[in-house]
């Protein structure tokens, strides 16, 4: 538990935020999936990757050097990887879960999956169920939750239309795709995240993108990877909210991740208001830039299911900007959040109405009536990382104190994060 009082002055700083998430689960995955000796460097070490580095160790992987700077893994190669001795225990990660069910496919034996109570009631047929149409064996508890047991074995390629947009589910299946007997397609109904197909074609897998459609081909082998992962564009949005909601702040983000497909809250941010700058300092084989945040008046918006996939993980922070924008925003197309850590419509909602913000969850969103003053209020992250960060970032301007039940779950993503606030509220 945790005791937050508000802030009484801007935010005028420059905030380093770790690696990004999804880069450092797919650097383990993919130095798994390499023959040899490959390095990760910028890499993000919090609960959430530890349980993809675990998984790989488990297949046969080994750490030759860890520290807080570089990661270096050696791998037998996609076909030297080994049957697991023990059920892997995927933690919170639903990255790591996903992602594995697909790598699996061409590891001989049984792979048995869990996670943690949370991972337990997340949906797993969405990648269990389209393995199966390319000849991938599994088998889960009634509803398709994990536990679940994956057999990996000889399996075709073919073309999957996709039903959500997922970036777990589209890499998945394009990891099962990289040991089928032939070429694998996926198509997605709105493009989501792209790091896996930017990656893959890094290590010059053969793999076509047309739109929203991928095509990879299966290998024989893949040479070790030595990759450089930038700061998690997610993780900065908590600073880039507190800057854009702190009169006078002025904020400085170097080094982050700018893939388009990540970069939708800096737009609704600016689209809101704020004055948000970026000079992109690298462009393959990931944009990378550094960003500045100016706060201004901010104005309600609509966020459409166009828009979800590119910041997905960011809605609970929009949903807080618009506690204080002026008029009615909407968010819409967003039932994905339903079944992320915790059901993330409903813990926002309860968040921001406990804290005084007019605020109604709807099926797929949000409508939100701002500006609405926040007063301080006890509130329950339910286990749920980003949960947590919201109700600390709400906690700063809110009147009064705000005590959060469960931060210790920023640990997931951010384990810093905690650290960091306290040094920039002290001020
Ligand atoms: O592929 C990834 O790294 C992720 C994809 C998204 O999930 P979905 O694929 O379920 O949308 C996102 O919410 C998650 O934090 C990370
Ligand atoms: C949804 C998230 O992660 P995962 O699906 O990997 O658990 C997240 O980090 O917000």
């Amino acid at each position: 538990m945790i005791r937050l009082t508000p802030w009484r002055h801007p935010l005028s700083a420059t905030v380093t935020v770790p690696g990004d998430k999804s880069l450092t689960h797919r650097g383990i995955l993919f130095a798994a999936v390499a023959s040899g000796v490959s390095r990760v460097t910028g890499w993000l070490d919090a609960q959430d990757t530890r349980s993809s580095l675990r998984l790989v160790q488990q297949l046969g992987v080994e750490v030759k050097e860890l520290t807080p700077e570089t990661l270096v893994l050696e791998s037998p190669g996609l076909f030297g990887l080994r049957e697991p001795e023990d059920v892997v225990d995927c933690g919170n990660s639903g990255t790591t879960i996903r992602l594995a069910a697909g790598l699996v496919s061409a590891v001989p034996g049984l792979t048995v999956f869990t996670g943690d109570v949370s991972l337990r009631k997340r949906p797993m047929r969405r990648v269990l169920e389209p393995l199966a149409s390319l000849g991938v064996r599994s088998l889960a508890r009634q509803d398709g939750y994990a536990p679940f047991a994956v057999a990996g074995g000889p399996h075709q390629g073919g073309t999957v239309e996709m039903t959500v947009a997922s970036a777990q589910v589209k890499s998945s299946l394009l990891l099962a795709g990289l040991s089928a007997s032939d070429p694998l397609t996926v198509r997605e109904p709105v493009a989501s995240r792209d790091h896996t197909e930017r990656l893959l074609a890094y290590l010059g897998v053969p793999i076509r993108v047309t739109g929203t459609t991928v095509t990879v081909e299966p290998v024989s082998r893949v040479d070790p990877l030595d990759f450089a992962v930038p700061g998690d564009p997610s993780s900065a949005a908590f600073w880039a909210a507190l800057a854009a909601l702190l009169p006078d702040s002025r904020l400085y983000l170097p080094h982050l991740l700018l893939n388009p497909t990540r970069t939708g809250f800096f737009q609704v941010l600016e689209r809101m208001g704020a004055s948000v700058r970026s000079t992109v300092v690298q462009t393959a084989p990931e944009m990378v830039g550094d960003v500045e945040i100016l706060p201004g008046r901010l104005t309600a918006t609509r966020v459409t299911a166009e828009d979800v996939p590119s910041l997905i993980d960011e809605i609970p922070l929009v949903a807080l900007l618009a506690t204080q924008a002026e008029g009615v925003t909407e968010i819409q197309g967003a039932h994905e959040l339903r079944v992320k850590e915790s059901d993330r419509i409903q813990v926002t909602a309860d968040i921001l109405s406990r804290m005084g913000a007019a605020v109604e969850p709807r099926p797929d969103g949000f409508r939100i009536e701002g500006p609405t003053r926040l007063k301080g209020a006890e509130i329950d992250a339910h286990g749920d990382h980003r949960m947590a960060m919201l109700a600390a970032v709400a906690a700063a301007i809110a009147d009064g104190e705000t005590v959060i039940h469960g931060a210790e779950a920023v640990a997931i993503s951010y384990p810093g994060f905690m650290a960091q606030y306290a040094q920039n509220a002290g001020r």
